[in-house]
C-alpha cells in the first residue's frame, strides 16, 4: 500500500463515518479510554493518516513518540509479516527463540555505554518502568526510589506513584507504592537557574529527607515528556549522575519517550555523555508493535535470580521482528541526523513567532515543546493551548498537548516526515497560533 504524502479535507473533522463509530464506542468502549482526536484510522505511512471519511492528516504526533520510522515502515511490515506466518508466540519463559537475543544484542550496542549489558524485554513503557525499580531495589537491597516534579512514568500503581501530576493520572486511583520521593527538576524556561545549581538542591533535599544510603535508584526522563517537554539545563544530568555513582545509588534512565533517534542521537542521555546504569525504553523501538525493555549493566541484571523477571508476552517474537526492522530503518536511514534536521528546521520558526503568548519554545531533534502563557505573564495559559491544538486538528494536523499545566503543544513528527509535510503542517500550526494570540 503507497500513500501519498499529502494532506487531502474531504469532511469536516472528525467526519461523519468518525462520528458514527463514536457512537458505537460510548456503548462498548470504557469511557475513562479517551482520544485525543476521534478519527477513526483505515490506513497510514509515513508522516499521513487516513480516515474512514477519505481524509488524510498530517501525523505530528506518531502515536506519542512510537512511529518514529513512519507509519507501516517497509523495514518494519516486511519482518513482520515473515514473523506471524511462522510462529505468533512460544512464551520466551518457555521456548525461547533467536530474534529476542538479537534485539538484546541492539540494546547493548545502542546504548549508552561501552560496558557490559543485559536487557529483559517486557510489553510497556510501565512495565519497563516497574521492572527497572524492581532490579535497582533487588540489587542494592535499598528501598526509597527517587522521581522528579513533573516526572511521567505510566498508570501502573508503582509507575502513577512516581508520575507527578494527578489528573488524570492518578487522581483517586490511590493509595501509591511506598518508598518513592520526590525532587525539584531543572526547568529552565521557569527557574533560569544553572542545572548544577538545581542538581545540588535535589540533592539536598534527597540526603536530608532520606540519607543516600537509603535510596535504590533515581529515575529521570532526559527530557521530561508528558510533563511538559522539559529540557534540563546543561549540566543537571550529569551532576545528578556523578552524586549516584558516588552514592552507590543506580541512575535509571527513562528514556521511553526520548530514546531511538526521536531527540538528535540514538539516546538523550548521549548528548551530556551520561551512561546509566539501567535504561528502560519502548515507544520507538519497534516502529508501532509493542515491545519494551530495561538495559543495564550485566552485573546489575545478572545478579536477579532464574525467573525472577518475566511475563508471559515479554519480548513477543513478532514485536521482535519489528524492533529488528526498525533499527535497521533508523541505523540505515540515519534517522538521528534526520531528527536533527527536523528540529533545525522547526525550532527556528517557531522562535520567530512574536507573541506573549509563548513563554518558551524548546527542545532536540524533533521532540519539541511550546509552551504558551496568559500574555505577559508566566501564567499557563491551557485553554489557549486546547483552542490552538483543536484548531488544528480541525484543519487536518494531528498535533498533541503535554505538561503539568496543560499548556504544552508538542510536535513529534515521525522522523522520515516529507519536508514539505511537515512545513505545511507547521504553517497550520503557525496560523492557528496567531489566529488564537493576536
Ligand atoms: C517517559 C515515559 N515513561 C513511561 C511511559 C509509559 O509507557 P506506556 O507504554 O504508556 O506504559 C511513557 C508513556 N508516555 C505516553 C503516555 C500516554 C498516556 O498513557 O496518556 C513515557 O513517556
Amino acid at each position: 500500500m503507497t500513500t501519498a504524502q499529502a494532506r487531502v479535507l474531504r469532511t469536516e473533522i472528525p467526519g461523519p463515518n468518525s462520528r458514527e463509530l463514536q457512537r458505537r464506542r460510548a456503548a462498548t468502549v470504557a469511557g475513562g479510554v479517551a482520544s485525543v482526536l476521534p478519527v477513526y484510522i483505515t490506513e497510514a505511512a509515513g508522516g499521513v493518516l487516513h480516515d474512514v471519511d477519505g481524509n488524510s492528516l498530517i501525523d505530528l504526533g506518531s502515536g506519542i513518540a512510537v512511529t518514529n520510522v513512519g507509519n507501516a515502515a517497509p523495514e518494519v511490515v516486511e519482518p513482520v509479516r515473515r514473523q506471524v506466518a511462522e510462529f505468533t508466540h512460544t512464551c520466551f519463559m518457555v521456548t525461547p527463540y533467536e530474534n529476542y537475543l538479537q534485539v538484546c544484542e541492539e540494546l547493548a550496542a545502542l546504548t549508552p555505554g561501552d560496558h557490559e549489558k543485559r536487557s529483559a524485554l517486557f510489553n510497556s513503557g510501565a512495565e519497563a518502568v516497574e521492572n527497572a525499580v524492581k532490579i535497582a531495589r533487588r540489587a542494592t537491597g535499598r528501598p526509597a526510589i527517587v522521581a522528579f516534579d513533573h516526572a511521567y512514568h505510566g498508570r501502573t500503581n508503582l509507575t502513577m506513584a512516581l508520575t507527578a501530576k494527578s489528573v488524570p493520572y492518578k487522581h483517586g486511583f490511590g493509595p501509591f507504592a511506598p518508598e518513592v520521593y520526590r525532587v525539584p527538576m531543572s526547568y529552565p524556561a521557569r527557574d533560569g537557574r544553572p542545572g548544577e545549581q538545581v542538581a545540588r538542591e535535589a540533592i539536598e533535599r534527597i540526603d536530608k529527607q532520606l540519607g543516600a544510603d537509603q535510596v535504590a535508584a533515581v529515575l529521570i526522563e532526559p527530557i521530561q515528556g508528558e510533563g511538559g517537554f522539559i529540557e534540563p539545563a546543561p549540566g543537571f544530568l550529569p551532576a545528578i549522575a556523578k552524586w549516584c555513582a558516588d552514592n552507590g545509588v543506580l541512575f535509571i534512565a527513562d528514556e521511553i519517550q526520548t530514546g531511538f533517534c526521536r531527540t538528535g542521537a540514538w539516546f538523550a542521555c548521549d548528548h551530556e555523555n551520561v551512561v546509566p546504569d539501567l535504561i528502560t525504553t519502548a515507544k520507538g523501538i519497534a516502529g508501532g508493535l509493542p515491545l519494551a525493555a530495561v538495559t543495564g549493566r550485566a552485573e546489575l541484571m545478572d545478579a536477579m535470580p532464574p525467573s525472577s523477571l518475566g511475563g508471559t508476552y515479554g519480548g513477543n517474537p513478532i514485536a521482535c521482528a519489528g524492533a529488528l526492522g526498525a533499527i535497521r530503518a533508523m541505523r540505515e536511514r540515519d534517522l538521528a541526523a534526520a531528527a536533527r534536521a527536523i528540529g533545525d528546521l522547526v525550532l527556528p520558526r517557531l522562535r520567530a513567532l512574536n507573541t506573549e503568548a509563548i513563554l518558551d519554545v524548546r527542545g532536540r531533534g524533533a521532540m519539541i515543546g511550546i509552551e504558551f502563557v496568559k500574555p505577559g505573564t508566566t501564567e499557563p495559559d491551557p485553554e489557549l493551548t486546547t483552542r490552538i491544538a483543536e484548531t488544528c486538528h480541525a484543519r487536518g494536523v494531528v498535533i498533541l498537548t503535554c505538561g503539568t499545566y496543560g499548556n504544552v503543544i508538542r510536535l513529534l513528527p515521525p522522523l522520515v516526515i516529507d519536508h514539505a509535510l511537515l512545513i505545511e503542517g507547521l504553517e497550520v500550526l503557525e496560523r492557528a497560533i496567531r489566529e488564537h494570540t493576536s
